[in-house]
């Protein structure tokens, strides 16, 4: 369970992030945060694992307290919370393998990931991650070679690695074109029902949302506006979060996952 109890975000120059934000997310939802650009769903996410501190109230993730002032317990918190960015985050010159395995170092000791000493049971899960987002083959390829959908399940994989109760999702699918956006979020689903891992995911696209979420928050100007099952979700109700008429730039529009494109080419 994740609780926000009136946590309020103020950037150092004065500007209110997130206004007394109160929810409470249970073990293994999918959450879709939905609003306008700048409504505050980045800073509500990242307040997650501490990388936004919060100013006020009390945020907990299980049986932690998010306290960013505290490394040591950041870093514990950070094992349990894995995080994937729109750009994907991977080491590109390295293999797609060892970008997996970077995800182990949450929860082997310093020393051995400062050195990139990983024994045969790191291996085994790297593996067993990039089968569940169906890119084993790639393991010993570059990972700058792959295309865009396979790099942002290369990060999906390393978070996995490092066993996490919580995956934490910025715009995942907003550099991706509609079919592999939803193949993305299909693997993150998927891991969702059958790991039981919660899943918190900004996104742009309110088909996305409508189809992957199980819930969906709702931000305008760092607060909470709607929070409610995804049926309840209506066009009337996201107008509402935005305040403006929905358009053709709220939905990515393809239904279909499909095939991706090849590999690129190895630079
Ligand atoms: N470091 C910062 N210092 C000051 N203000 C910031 C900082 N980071 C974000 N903000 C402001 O906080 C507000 C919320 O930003 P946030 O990135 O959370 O929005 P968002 O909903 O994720 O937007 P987008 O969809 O464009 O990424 C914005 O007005 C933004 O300009």
């Amino acid at each position: 369970m994740i609780t926000f109890e009136n946590v309020d975000v103020v950037y150092p120059n004065g500007f209110k992030g997130l206004d007394n934000i109160n929810l409470e997310i249970a073990q293994g939802e999918f959450v879709a945060i939905i609003g306008l650009s700048g409504a505050g769903k980045s800073t509500l996410i990242r307040a997650v694992n501490g990388l936004v501190p919060y100013t006020n109230g009390a945020l907990t993730v299980g049986e932690t307290t998010v306290n960013p002032k505290n490394k040591s317990k950041l870093r514990k918190l950070r094992s349990k919370v894995g995080m994937i960015f729109q750009q994907f985050n991977n080491v590109g010159r390295i293999s797609v393998l060892n970008n997996v395995l970077i995800g182990r170092s949450a929860v082997t000791p310093t020393w051995r990931s400062l050195i990139g000493w990983y024994g045969a049971e790191d291996k085994e899960v790297a593996f067993q991650s990039l089968e569940r987002v169906g890119i084993v083959d790639k393991a010993y390829n570059r990972a700058s070679a792959l295309s865009g959908g396979q790099q942002q399940r290369v990060a999906i994989a390393r978070v996995l690695a490092q066993d996490p109760e919580v995956i934490l999702a910025d715009e995942p699918v907003a550099s991706l074109d509609p079919p592999t956006a939803r193949r993305v979020l299909g693997d993150l689903r998927k891991i969702q029902k059958e790991l039981g891992i919660t899943c918190i995911v900004n996104m742009h696209h309110l088909d996305l949302a409508r189809d992957y979420a199980d819930r969906i928050i709702g931000m305008r100007a760092g607060r909470v506006v709607f929070d409610g099952p995804t049926e309840e979700a209506t066009d009337a109700v996201i107008e509402d979060v935005y305040q403006r008429s929905l358009n053709e730039e709220d939905v990515a529009t393809s239904q279909n996952p499909s095939e991706e494109p090849a590999e690129k080419e190895t630079v």
